[in-house]
């Protein structure tokens, strides 16, 4: 038991370091435990149904193996018409993607789940994320050196993309990062205090 609310031990499992920060602020006692997934989703999911599909699956590897702790998973996607990217497979295609944003809005999805106590609680947030029009060069320069082949939609707003070419977002910042603070929170609290 550690922080302001008193709960039980959480284990994430992502080895994403964003994720592991965000969890590390909310100031729960955590630890990071991972497994192999397969992130496939079946084809006629709408956008927000993926984010929460993968993150179920994620979290489905932990199904039975728990001792009271309290399991989160996440899964971020990018979407764009309709289009969801995941993560570039190259630079060409990291090129590609941003090529995509640059100038125009798209949707970051975090779907989340919770599994405590043998319960999956599933959930997404949405933010709108509004770039400005970037130069080739720039795209090339960024792609080249942040190598973003970790990052859905090939950048990181917590990088120095999302500092000089994001003018805006609707919604949570942490969403785009990958993890739902505020709503992940409220949730958490729901489930132990309930
Ligand atoms: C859009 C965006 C995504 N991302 C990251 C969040 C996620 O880590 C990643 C999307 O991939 P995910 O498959 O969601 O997560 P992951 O493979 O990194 O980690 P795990 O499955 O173990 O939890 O992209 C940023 O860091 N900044 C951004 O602005």
């Amino acid at each position: 038991m550690k922080g302001i609310h008193q709960l039980p031990q959480i284990i994430l499992a992502s080895k994403s370091p964003r994720r592991q920060e965000l969890i590390r602020l909310l100031d729960f006692d955590f630890k990071v435990v991972l497994k192999e997934v397969d992130e496939s989703y079946p084809e006629e999911l709408k956008p927000e149904e993926v984010a929460v599909y993968i993150a179920e699956q994620k979290a489905k590897a932990y199904d039975g193996e728990l001792n009271g702790e309290i399991v989160v998973t996440a899964d971020t996607i990018v979407c764009i018409d309709d289009q969801i990217l995941g993560k570039p497979e190259d630079a060409a295609h990291a090129v590609e993607m941003l090529q995509l944003l640059s100038g125009r809005v798209h949707r970051v999805i975090t779907g989340v789940c919770i599994l405590y106590k043998g319960e999956y609680n599933k959930f997404f947030d949405v933010s709108e994320v509004f770039f400005r029009k970037l130069t080739d060069e720039e795209i090339t320069a960024y792609v080249s050196q942040y190598k973003p082949f970790d990052k859905a939609g090939a950048y990181g707003i917590q990088e120095w993309i999302g500092l000089t070419a994001i003018e805006r977002i609707n919604g949570s910042y942490t969403n785009v990062v990958g993890l739902p603070t505020e709503k992940l929170y409220q949730q958490l609290i729901r489930l132990v205090k309930q």
